[in-house]
């Protein structure tokens, strides 16, 4: 029986052939690609630093632990194992836990929670019985992961509401073009297989990981542009853009001005 450590020992393989292009890298392309993660925490925390300076631990905890994603994904790809697997998959709800319990708006909580705190208390609970549950059946965890994604666009789509932003509104619209294409990826990596492996293109889950990485970039300025408007009045976030705030493309942030609040 193998070891949950060894080589090609999880329930899952991608598209991409295996050790095609390395003899200890099973596959090449979908290890390699998870490099987008280590760019993104960095930039994160560097292009959101007014932001961390006035509220450090969200941003630090949820950089940090996208870039442990990062790792663990590579790993994952690099051995295909049962432990790779199951760590690229703890990995993410864990991240998406420590999001939610941090940023998650107070106006959406549940009528029974009253602070905060007990929110953390409800996400932390939550997470321990989910990640206990995800040893029934990792094949069946991804599916559910990417289903938050919809919970997020229904969160996005409420605040939109709300907020007369141009800016605002052109992230979001940049995250959700960039998350069609990303798990469009995923699926096609997954289900079509055999086509792209006819055409000599079995590639599209390194892809996505470079498009959800990219989503994420959006994502995540807009999110602490809500935080900032829900939880620090005193503050009025701009979003702007990097590298030059004019151009319509860009890298999106938050800057903080000191002026009563828009949205
Ligand atoms: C108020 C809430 C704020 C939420 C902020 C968002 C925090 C995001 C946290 C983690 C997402 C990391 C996803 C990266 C996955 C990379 C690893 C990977 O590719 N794993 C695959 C196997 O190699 C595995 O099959 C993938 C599983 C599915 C993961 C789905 C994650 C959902 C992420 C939602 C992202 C939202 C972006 C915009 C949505 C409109
Ligand atoms: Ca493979
Ligand atoms: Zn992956």
């Amino acid at each position: 029986m193998p070891s949950i450590f060894s080589y090609q020992s999880a329930e899952v393989d991608w598209c991409e052939g295996n050790f095609e292009r390395s003899t200890i890298i099973a596959e090449y392309y979908n290890t390699i690609s998870n490099v987008s993660f280590f760019v993104l925490s960095p930039a994160l925390l560097y292009l959101n630093r007014q932001y961390r300076q006035q509220h450090a631990l969200p941003l630090y905890f949820v950089s940090g632990l996208l870039f442990c994603v990062g790792i663990f994904s590579m790993y994952f790809h690099m051995t295909l194992s049962y432990m790779g697997q199951l760590l690229d998959e703890l990995s993410i709800l864990w991240t998406l836990a420590v999001a939610y319990a941090f940023w998650y708006p107070r106006v959406y909580f549940p009528r029974c929670i009253k602070s905060r705190k007990h929110f953390f208390w409800l996400s932390g609970v939550t997470t321990v019985i989910s990640t206990l549950m995800s040893f029934i059946k990792p094949a069946f965890n991804a599916y559910v992961l990417n289903c938050i994604a919809f919970h997020l666009l229904y969160l996005t789509w409420c605040e939109l509401k709300k907020c007369n932003d141009k800016r605002v509104h052109w992230t979001a619209a940049a995250m959700v073009v960039c998350w069609v294409l990303a798990i469009s990826s995923w699926i096609s990596d997954k289900w079509f297989c055999g086509l792209w492996q006819a055409i000599n293109f079995p590639y599209f889950h390194s892809f996505w990981h470079v498009l959800i990485a990219m989503s994420l970039l959006y994502c995540c300025p807009m999110v602490i542009y809500f935080d900032v408007n829900y939880e620090m009045p005193s503050f009025k976030p701009k979003l702007g853009y990097w590298p030059n705030d004019s151009w319509p493309v860009g890298v999106p942030y938050i800057a903080l001005e000191e002026s009563h609040k828009q949205c």
